[in-house]
Order: C-alpha cells, then structure tokens, then sequence
C-alpha cells in the first residue's frame, strides 16, 4: 500500500501505444492503482491508426474501471510527453514487417534469422537507436523530471547506445525474459513466483546466467533446479503452460541443451541461438518465421480484442490480463517513485559489477531500484567460458552502435562477422548487403 501521507499520483506515457503488450500493462496499471496511483495514462506513436484501435478499448476500459484517471492518445510529441513522471517506451521500429526480414534474409543464407540476435538482432539495432533516442530526447524537452522504462529492442544495442549517446538520461532498459524464467524456476521448485526466489546473474541483455538461487530462507535450490532442467529445460507443461506457443515450447525445453555447457550455471534462454545456431536453422522454415507466427497469434488475439470490446462498448467481460511484461514494468516504477530499493535487473553500463569484464560494457546484472534509479550489484568474477562469450559479444553490440554513429559500413561488416551466429565473414557480407538495401528508409547510407 502507498504510504497514507504520500498523496501523489503519477502521469505516465507509453511510447509505442500501438504495442500488442499496451493492454496487458494497462490491465496491470489499473489493477495496482493502490501501490501506483495515477492521475493521466497517456499513449504515443508515430502510427495512429494503429494505435487508435487499442487506445479506443483503453478508453471503455478506464470509463468503466477508473473513470478518475485522464486518458489520451495521440501522434503528436509535445502533447504527448508533456507533464509525465514516467515514460513507458516499448516501441519496435520499422514494425513486423522488417521484423519478417531481419529473421527471413539470415536464414536464406542458412544463418541464424532472430528478433533480437545475430545478424537480425543488429539489423533490429540500427533501426531502434534513432528511434529510442528520439524518445529520450522529447522527454527532456518537454517533462525533463521525468524517468523512462525502456523494454524497446534490441535492449543490448539500444542501451549500448543510450548510455553512449545519452550518458546523463533517466532512462533505464529492461527485459523481461529473466523474469519470466524465474517464474518458471518458482513453479519448478513449489514456490508462488519469481519474488519467492533471491538470485545472483549476470551477462548481457539476451546472454546471461543464474550462478545462485535460493528461497528466502537462504535454501540453495540450484540442485533442485539443476536436476529438473537438464532433463526438460524451463518447460512446466500442464496447467503452466497451457497457452504456450509451440515455439516458446521448444525454446523452454532447448535450456536442457545450453545448460550442459556449464552445469555450475543455468543459463537464459536466448543462448541456445548462440551455443546451437545449427540446430536452430534445421528447425527454422525460411518462408514462415517468428513475426508470422506473432502476426497470426499474438497480434491477432489483441487487436480483435480491442476490436470486440469497441463493438460492444463494454470491457466488463475482456479477457485481457496482466503478463510478465507488464507487471515488471510497473514493479519498476513503483520502485522509483517510492524510493523501495527493490532488487531488479536492469541493462546498464558495467563499472565493476563483473569485474573482469570491460567496465564500459553493457550488462544485465542485478540492481536496487529507488528515487535515484538502479544502484549495480556487484557479481564478482566471470568464468574463462562466459568472459569469453561475453567480451566477443559485447564488441559485436560496441561495433553495431560505432556502425551507426560512424555510419560505417566496414565496421558493420565487422559486427555481423565477429558475432558467433554467423560463421563467415563471406557469408556475413552476403547478408549485409541485402540489409542494407532492406533497410534503406531506416539506416543511415554507410559509406
Ligand atoms: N525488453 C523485453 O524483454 C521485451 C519484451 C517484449 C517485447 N519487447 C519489445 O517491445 C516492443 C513492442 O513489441 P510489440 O511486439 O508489441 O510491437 P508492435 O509492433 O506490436 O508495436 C510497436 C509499436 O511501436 C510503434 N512505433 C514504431 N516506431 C515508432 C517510433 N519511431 N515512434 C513511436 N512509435 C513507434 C508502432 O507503430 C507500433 O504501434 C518491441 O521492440 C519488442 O521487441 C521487449
Ligand atoms: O517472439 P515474441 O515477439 O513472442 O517474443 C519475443 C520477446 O521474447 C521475450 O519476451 C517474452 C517474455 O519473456 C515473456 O515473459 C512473455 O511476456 O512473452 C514475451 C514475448 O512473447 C524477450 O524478453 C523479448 O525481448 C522478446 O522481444
Ligand atoms: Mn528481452
């Protein structure tokens, strides 16, 4: 509960309203107005249309569930980012559509084609850098007191860039893939859920590991853990996982693969992409990937949601809810407003919280949350294996942001070579080049 002599309530703005992910975290908003009070919920993108279709079901929703609280949306930047404490920004840069390609041009080379790694994932970061700056940006000239949450990806390259180029902003990225495998670790192990747990990781954002887990108690349950995910990986099945997508499917069970690497560890499970980009490519149909099967599922459930509830005029019987995404997202919030110290991860500049590794690198590591932002934890030393895994990636993440600030085709040509998805630096100029030309209306012309 809000402390009773505290009486502020909050504006936020989510940048990139037109997300599938709005109306889970406008679910999780108003069902935790006691913890986060607001006054004005905003929503920005440069769509409208699209965006339209879900701020017209937020308007019934918020009518109907707290019709005290402001609500707008809107195209226009200075209504938009004026007189806000928080900025939401989860925005995705040239949309599916260069999704579809930055995970189908890889594959036609027999490579890799992902969301947020190898050579998609870069492609995906010389997108996302101008876009997420220029959020930033509008939010110090019109709200400069305010903090922004940043879950826009590639968060790896996207903090990369932020740090870099605005070293001195409230902004803070985040990713909710080890809070969703937490999750999992809970329901593994009998407990509620993530917060049962008290965890050491480190890593970069998409490529880390858990090196301690315990219950509040101080119970090591790592070789509960161990013992459950060498055999099925983060995969619950049952009641758990009964909406789970096929492929989510697969890359859950996959851990039990990457965790034998390193059995002293757990790892995310964004490695498998790194540690099996073979295996991944078998499994991968050049013509139907990752964005079609979002386009068909997840898209199409919300925005014929949003759909249903503007034709009926009622959210009385919605079936949105809250997710791991946006309960992570207010947690954090709710952190900084309230000055709680709670422990979260965050993706922010090393400075000795792995000290062996680059202190100007951008890791994931955990963090305490209050008015001032993340405070690093320190987590000692990385291994031989993941100091090297480390180091090689975070230059490929230095090389795609010294690429678009240098507009510098040889060094791009260097970060898809360096990157342990891609296997030649023949094959990585092959898939380059028809980037580049895909790209053209979002990267800058690489000389
Ligand atoms: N950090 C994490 O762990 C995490 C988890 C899930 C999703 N995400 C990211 O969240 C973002 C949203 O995901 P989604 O699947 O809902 O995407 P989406 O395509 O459904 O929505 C993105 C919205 O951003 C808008 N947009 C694009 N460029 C913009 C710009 N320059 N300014 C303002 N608005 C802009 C689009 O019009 C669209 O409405 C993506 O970047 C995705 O990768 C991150
Ligand atoms: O392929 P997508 O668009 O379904 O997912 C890509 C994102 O996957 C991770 O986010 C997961 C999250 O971990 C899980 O809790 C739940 O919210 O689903 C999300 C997306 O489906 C990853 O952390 C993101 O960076 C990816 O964009
Ligand atoms: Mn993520």
């Amino acid at each position: 509960m809000v402390n009773a002599k505290d009486d502020r309530k909050f504006s936020v703005l989510i940048a990139g309203g037109g997300s599938t992910y709005t109306p889970g975290i406008v679910l999780t908003l108003l069902n935790g107005l006691d913890k986060f009070p607001l006054r004005k919920l905003k929503f920005y993108d440069n769509d409208g249309e699209r965006q339209k279709k879900i701020a017209d079901a937020t308007a019934i929703l918020i009518k109907e569930r707290a019709p005290e609280i402001e609500f707008e949306a809107t195209t226009d930047p200075k209504e938009a980012f004026t007189d806000v404490d928080f900025v939401m920004a989860q925005i995705r840069v040239g949309k599916y559509a260069m999704r579809s390609l930055d995970e189908k041009i890889p594959l036609k080379h027999g490579v890799v084609g992902q969301e947020t790694t190898g050579p998609g994932g870069i492609a995906y970061g010389l997108r996302s850098i101008p876009g997420v700056i220029e959020l930033v940006d509008y939010m110090e000239k019109y709200s400069p007191n305010a903090w922004m949450l940043n879950y826009s990806n590639p968060a790896a390259i996207v903090a990369e860039a932020t740090h870099r180029l605005r070293p001195n902003s409230k902004i803070i990225n985040i990713c909710d893939m080890p809070i969703d495998i937490m999750d999992r670790m809970a329901a593994i192990v009998g407990l509620k859920d993530r917060n049962d747990l008290v965890f050491r990781y480190y890593g970069l954002n998409h490529f880390g590991w858990w090196t301690e887990i315990t219950d509040k108690q101080g119970n090591d349950l790592m070789p509960q853990l161990k013992e459950y995910v060498s055999k099925n990986g983060y995969w619950v099945g049952g009641d758990y996982d009964k909406g789970t997508e096929a492929s989510w499917e697969s890359t859950f069970k996959k851990a039990a693969d990457v965790y034998k690497l390193d059995p002293t560890t757990l790892p995310n499970t964004y490695l498998k992409y790194y540690m099996y980009p073979s295996w991944v490519v078998k499994h991968s149909d050049p013509n139907y990937t990752r964005t079609d099967e979002v386009e068909a599922h997840r898209q199409k459930l919300v925005f014929g949601e949003c759909k249903r509830i503007v034709d009926n005029g009622t959210a009385k019987d919605t079936d949105f809810k809250p997710d791991e995404h946006s309960t992570y997202i207010v947690d954090l919030c709710t952190a900084i407003a309230y000055n709680t110290h709670q422990r979260m991860l965050a993706i922010i500049p090393n400075e000795g919280a792995i000290s062996n590794i680059d202190p100007t690198a951008t890791v994931e590591v955990p963090c305490l949350f209050g008015s001032n932002g993340p405070e690093r934890l320190s987590m000692g030393k990385a291994a031989t294996y993941q100091k090297g895994m480390i180091t090689e990636q975070n230059s490929v993440e230095k090389l795609a942001v010294d690429a678009w600030v240098e507009h510098s085709y040889t060094k791009l040509w260097q970060a898809f070579s360096l990157c342990k998805i891609v296997p030649d630096a023949g094959i990585a100029k092959d898939i380059l080049d028809e980037m580049i030309v895909a790209n053209k209306d979002f990267w800058p012309e690489l000389k």
